[in-house]
């Protein structure tokens, strides 16, 4: 079967010992709480999408940023592989408004609500919270069991 691509941008707040996610409120996702991103849209660069997805779901302005891994996601036969750009949002502009995708809350990142947020998130935010950058794949079968993932550091990822 042949694959095709689809970017997406993942935009991490935080500030000290909390993290701001985002309940989605509809669309792919829907109930789980997230960072807040989407697809790169057509003529956009990924770091163009990060900042507009940014502001259009959590009324933040990105003033810097940081990318800190590619995530991959597959799902059992499906053709579309999701490539997901993760920034770490370094300073922004403005204060977390609901938008009518998210629903944005701060959370100690010693209490995070892995719970009612996807599996891949248990595996890969302890490397964000570290400071890591890395690289990571994920086959899942259906949304809530994954078959098969890998996480590798690296030194630097391409903007
Ligand atoms: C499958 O595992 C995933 N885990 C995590 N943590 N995040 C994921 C996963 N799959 C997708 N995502 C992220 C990537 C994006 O930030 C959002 C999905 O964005 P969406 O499809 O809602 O994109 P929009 O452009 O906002 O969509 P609409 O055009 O439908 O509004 O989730």
């Amino acid at each position: 079967m042949a694959t095709t691509r689809k970017l997406l941008t993942l935009a991490m707040v935080r500030q000290g010992e909390n993290i701001l996610l985002g309940f989605k409120k509809k669309g792919f996702g829907q109930g789980k709480w997230n960072g807040f991103g989407g697809k790169v849209e057509m003529g956009e660069t990924i770091c163009q999408a990060t900042i507009r997805e940014l502001e259009e779901e959590s009324g933040l302005i990105a003033k810097a940023m940081d990318k800190v891994a590619i995530l991959e996601f597959e799902f059992l036969n499906d053709p579309v592989i999701l490539e997901v750009h993760v920034y770490d949002i370094v300073k922004y502009e403005g204060e977390p408004i609901e938008s009518d995708e998210m629903v944005p809350q701060w959370f100690p990142v010693n209490d995070i609500p892995y719970e009612k947020m996807w599996l891949d998130d248990l595996i890969w935010y302890p490397e964000y919270l570290k400071g890591s950058k890395f690289k990571a794949y994920f086959l899942y079968e259906g949304f809530d069991k994954i078959l098969k993932h890998s996480i590798s550091p690296v030194q630097e990822l391409p903007l």
